[in-house]
């Protein structure tokens, strides 16, 4: 137990799937785990551990941003010993040839700062993925429908974004899509010697100004679990 999350040792599982969401949490155990039990609600972020193909999983809320995001994924290492750590989450394109729906799987992903920037001081660590699961999230992702898209996103700590040309530079530099919590969940997996995968699903284009209408949000995000799920036991 944790001040954050009410399990017991043993109830959370070795790979935990981590939406921004904790509704998304509930809404991918109820639709991809076997028996999936609540194991966390405190302050309303909800964790389920249940079975995927035989598997033990743990799908926990990150609540939204990097500080959020440190406490729960800290807590899931140091207290549970969470080993393979997969964000699956939304994010909004930067690139004219990625779409709405597509996939993005975080090879890396920048930052102006995380919660961890106090250790780095003047050094500007490289948040990466873990290879062997970005190799089989992109293999499991071959297989499907959905298009994707590897390569280094940026993670933001505001989602109203005042600096037009810094996203300028980004989608310049490559950047395919923004969201708010790789940076820091790759940085405490290098610290921690965990392994973590971003695995995110295009909800809106900051070029075109499109979005996903919310009535296709939970179906367009299945593709994006299955492929965690695949990548975590291949
Ligand atoms: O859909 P989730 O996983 O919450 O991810 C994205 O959505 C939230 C902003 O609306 C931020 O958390 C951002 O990273
Ligand atoms: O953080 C996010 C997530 C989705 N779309 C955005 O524009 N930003």
């Amino acid at each position: 137990m944790t001040p954050h999350i009410r399990a017991e040792p043993g109830q959370i599982a070795e790979t935990v799937l981590m939406p921004g969401d904790p509704l998304r949490a509930k809404w991918a155990a109820e639709t991809f785990l076997d028996a999936p039990e609540l194991v966390n609600d405190t302050r309303g972020m909800l964790g389920f551990t249940g079975t995927w193909r035989g598997n033990r999983v743990t799908i926990h809320g990150s609540g939204m941003g990097m500080p959020s995001l440190s406490i729960y994924a800290g807590e899931l290492i140091r207290n549970y010993d969470a080993r393979t750590l997969i964000r699956i989450g939304s994010t909004g394109a930067m690139q004219k040839h990625v779409a709405i729906r597509d996939v993005i799987l975080a090879q890396t992903a920048s930052s102006i700062s995380t919660p961890s920037s106090a250790i780095f001081r003047e050094l500007n660590f490289a948040p990466c993925a873990d290879f062997g699961l970005l190799q089989a999230a992109a293999a499991a992702a071959r297989d499907r429908a959905t298009t994707v898209h590897v390569g280094g996103i940026y993670s933001s700590d505001t989602f109203y974004d005042e600096r037009p040309d810094l996203n300028q530079e980004m989608t310049r530099h490559g950047i395919l899509a923004v969201e708010m919590e790789t940076a820091e969940l790759y940085t405490l997996a290098a610290r921690f010697g965990r392994r973590a995968l971003s695995v995110l699903t295009v909800s809106d284009h900051l070029i075109t100004e499109e979005a996903l209408p919310a009535a296709e949000r939970q179906s367009s995000f299945g593709d994006m679990v299955e492929i965690a799920l695949e990548a975590a036991f291949a």
